[in-house]
């Protein structure tokens, strides 16, 4: 393709596909309200914006082929942080691509659309969503929004379901939930270039011993994780353990579960 936007450039999952997704298209255009290294060369293109300035994001989206969007609150805030960023920046993303022909998305969802599932439960991309906060929450309307714009619009998106993708696993929760660079790259690459896939939504784990998600809604992906958390199991297991009453030992969310109330608690 020739431009692909990747909004969260500054963050940290931005940095780390910020050079991955370069061989994907001949330019790489940047974004983030948060600074941003200079464009190194022709193939890459930085443009500040705010995802809830709509004006701003339609100027973004200006040539662009496909979205890989990531930009917004990334944990647990207060309500009003995550309207701006995640509820008003998707709709401007939405709205500028249908504006702008954009036809494809790829749409960093997150496992905390299903928070609230135990950990003893396992469920597919059709399982009723329990988002455990106003992050959760964001992510949910998200994906709902990219199901009205395929089903109105025809833009076609992948709906990533983030489990944890760090370096490596940082506690037993995340033995469950992790998804190495590699394999989220591979599954950026699937979500972008299969063909008709309306709207999917695809759990984001690596090929973890012990997981609660079943990817067979999204098998026309073709996505093989090549990676797991296995190889961090002695480390991970070396932690104190969890007491079995504590949300990161219970919830599919783990503490996302507990967050809040923020502010005024009345
Ligand atoms: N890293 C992970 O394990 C997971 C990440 N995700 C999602 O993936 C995406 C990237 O995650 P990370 O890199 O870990 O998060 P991050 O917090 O490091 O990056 C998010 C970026 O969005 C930017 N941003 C925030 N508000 C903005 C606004 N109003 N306008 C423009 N940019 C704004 C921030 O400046 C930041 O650079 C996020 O959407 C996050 O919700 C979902 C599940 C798990
Ligand atoms: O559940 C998790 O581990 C991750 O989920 C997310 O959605 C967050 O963006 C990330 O900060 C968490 O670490």
């Amino acid at each position: 393709m020739n431009r692909l936007l990747l909004t969260g450039a500054a963050g940290g999952l931005g940095k780390v596909l910020r050079e991955r997704l370069k061989p994907y298209a001949n330019v790489l255009r940047l974004s983030d309200i948060a600074s941003l290294a200079p464009a190194a060369d022709a193939h890459e293109e930085v443009v500040p914006c705010d995802l809830s300035d709509k004006a701003a994001v339609h100027a973004l989206l200006e040539g662009c082929d496909a979205i890989v969007h990531l930009g917004g609150v990334s944990v647990e805030r207060p309500f009003e942080e995550i309207l701006e960023a995640n509820i008003k920046g998707i709709f401007n993303v939405y709205e500028a691509a249908r504006r702008h022909g954009v036809k494809r998305v790829v749409f960093a969802s997150s496992n905390h659309v299903i928070g609230f599932y135990k950990q003893s439960e396992h469920i597919d991309a059709h399982a009723v969503r329990r988002p455990d906060g106003y992050y959760g929450l964001s992510k949910s309307f998200g994906e709902d929004m990219a199901q009205f714009y395929f089903d109105r619009w025809g833009i076609e998106t992948v709906s990533i379901r983030i489990g944890s993708s760090f370096p490596e696993p940082a506690n037993r929760r995340m033995m469950s939930t992790w998804l190495s660079y590699r394999d989220l790259t591979s599954l950026i690459e699937k979500s972008l270039f299969t063909p008709d896939v309306k709207h999917t939504v695809v759990y984001g784990m690596s090929n973890n011993r012990d997981v609660w998600w079943d990817n067979s809604a999204a098998a026309h992906l073709g996505f093989v994780p090549q990676d797991s958390s296995e190889v961090f199991r002695d480390k991970v297991e070396a932690q104190p353990p969890v007491a079995p009453t504590d949300p990161n030992a219970i919830y599919q969310g783990g503490a996302f579960t507990a967050q809040g109330p923020f502010g005024d608690a009345s």
